[in-house]
């Protein structure tokens, strides 16, 4: 049980309060404009600033402003709805459009994610599933050496000549069919800023990206909350012909739902979307279900082309063991060390009782990153033991100076 497990790690990351948690990314921010709407030019404070550095962090201090504002106002925005205060709600949804809304929000979140930042989050996740996207490179060219190997030995029956006798005839050979190579992971990107990040790796993932607001064209502009679920009867919920999802990422996701209900729900609707298999890692030599089978089919030739992070410049921090199907968690790293409501072994109890299992987790100054893996039968044995399936509001971490995110199931 994961209560005594307990397989979240703490740290004694600096993690003082909600205002600093602020992503960092990718975008090199040439082509963003960002610096328009969000740089500010101005005197360095001491003559040995460089004027990246200057840039950096002026316009890290205004995207932190126009992110904090953005959070704030959907807050607001969401108590007044819930107390039916129309008028309060009116108001508070004309300050946010006056504040720019969701797209200066989303491109502060995008100078915010910048490589002189720390780069971007997904660039965790594939170091995290390293083993899994290697096996899928890799296969290719296996497959085809298999393929030549298979015709070689086709090749080699042959029949002595004058000798109708079968049992003289050597036995054609018969070589195993190759093995499929496993298909390449299938990703939602929940949230998703850009289309050129370290999700594409060729022969390796196919990546769907969903937001709110659509930013790119390669991003689908619909709710995750009402986003169709793989076995949707309309058939809605398949993508190219197959049905759920090998990852799902959640990143910087969770802590823009304003309100914690609604946090707990998110949470539990990402395990509706995972595909049925609970396929092994890269030492599997079990063959992809049955549903998944023809994945490689419908890879177009001009995806995963951009954005390419050679993966052997990553470090392998990967065991080998089971981790898929998974969910990338990345949150603010004081939503979880500096609150009242949650902790990491809060964390992870609230992710058992779901089905979820810590398989990574990471706290740098500013985010928490998680990888957990999900197994419905998990679940059914967290139940079957007693494990807590109701996470009310209830401070578990008192003390002064702490936020008070919080995530509920009902
Ligand atoms: C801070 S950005 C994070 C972007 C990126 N994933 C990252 O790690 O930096 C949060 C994004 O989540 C999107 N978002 C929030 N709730 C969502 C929902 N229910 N469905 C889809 N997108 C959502 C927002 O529109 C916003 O673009």
């Amino acid at each position: 049980m994961a209560s005594k497990k307990s397989r979240s790690k703490n740290t004694s990351a600096s993690t003082k309060s909600l205002k600093s948690g602020r992503p960092p990314l990718l975008l090199p921010s040439s082509s963003s404009g960002g610096g328009k709407v969000l740089g500010v030019g101005g005197p360095s404070s001491t003559s040995t600033t460089t004027t990246a550095q200057r840039t950096s962090s002026i316009s890290s201090r205004h995207t932190r402003t126009v992110i904090r504002r953005h959070h704030t106002l959907q807050k607001r925005l969401s108590r007044a709805r819930a107390a039916g205060d129309l008028g309060l709600a009116r108001q508070l949804e004309l300050e946010l459009e006056a504040s720019g809304g969701l797209a200066t929000y989303q491109l502060a979140s995008t100078v915010g994610q910048s490589a002189e930042r720390g780069g971007d989050s997904s660039r965790v996740l594939v170091q995290w599933i390293k083993d899994e996207l290697d096996v899928r490179r890799k296969s290719r060219p296996r497959q085809q050496r298999n393929q030549k190997d298979q015709d070689r030995n086709s090749s080699t029956t042959f029949v002595i000549a004058g000798d109708d006798d079968d049992q003289t005839r050597p036995k054609k050979q018969k070589a195993s069919p190759p093995r499929p190579p496993p298909p390449p992971l299938r990703i939602l990107e929940i949230g998703a800023l850009s289309t050129t990040n370290a999700l594409n790796v060729v022969d390796a993932t196919q990546v769907r990206r969903i937001d709110l607001r659509s930013s790119a064209s390669g991003i689908e502009e619909i709710d995750f909350m009402k986003f169709p679920l793989p076995n949707d009867p309309t058939g809605k919920g398949s993508w190219k012909n197959q049905k759920g999802y090998d990852v799902l990422s959640l990143s910087l996701v969770l802590n823009y739902v304003p309100d914690a209900h609604g946090r707990g729900e998110m949470l539990k609707r990402t395990t509706l979307f995972f595909t049925d298999s609970t396929s092994d890692s890269s030492t599997s030599t079990s063959a992809p279900a049955l549903e998944n089978k023809d994945r490689n089919q419908d890879v177009p030739d001009d995806e995963n082309v951009n954005g390419l992070v050679d993966l052997d410049d990553l470090d392998t921090t990967t065991s080998g063991s089971k981790s898929l199907p998974c969910l990338f968690l990345v949150l603010p790293a004081p939503t979880i060390h500096n609150s009242r409501y949650l902790t990491p072994s809060h964390l992870d109890l609230i992710m058992s009782s779901l089905g979820y299992t810590a398989r990574k987790t990471k706290t740098t100054q500013k985010l928490h990153y998680s990888l957990w893996r999900y197994d419905p039968t998990e679940k059914d044995r967290w139940v079957r033991e007693g494990g807590q399936t109701v996470f009310p509001k209830k401070e578990i971490n008192p003390g002064a100076g702490r936020n008070n995110f919080c995530i509920i199931i009902d």
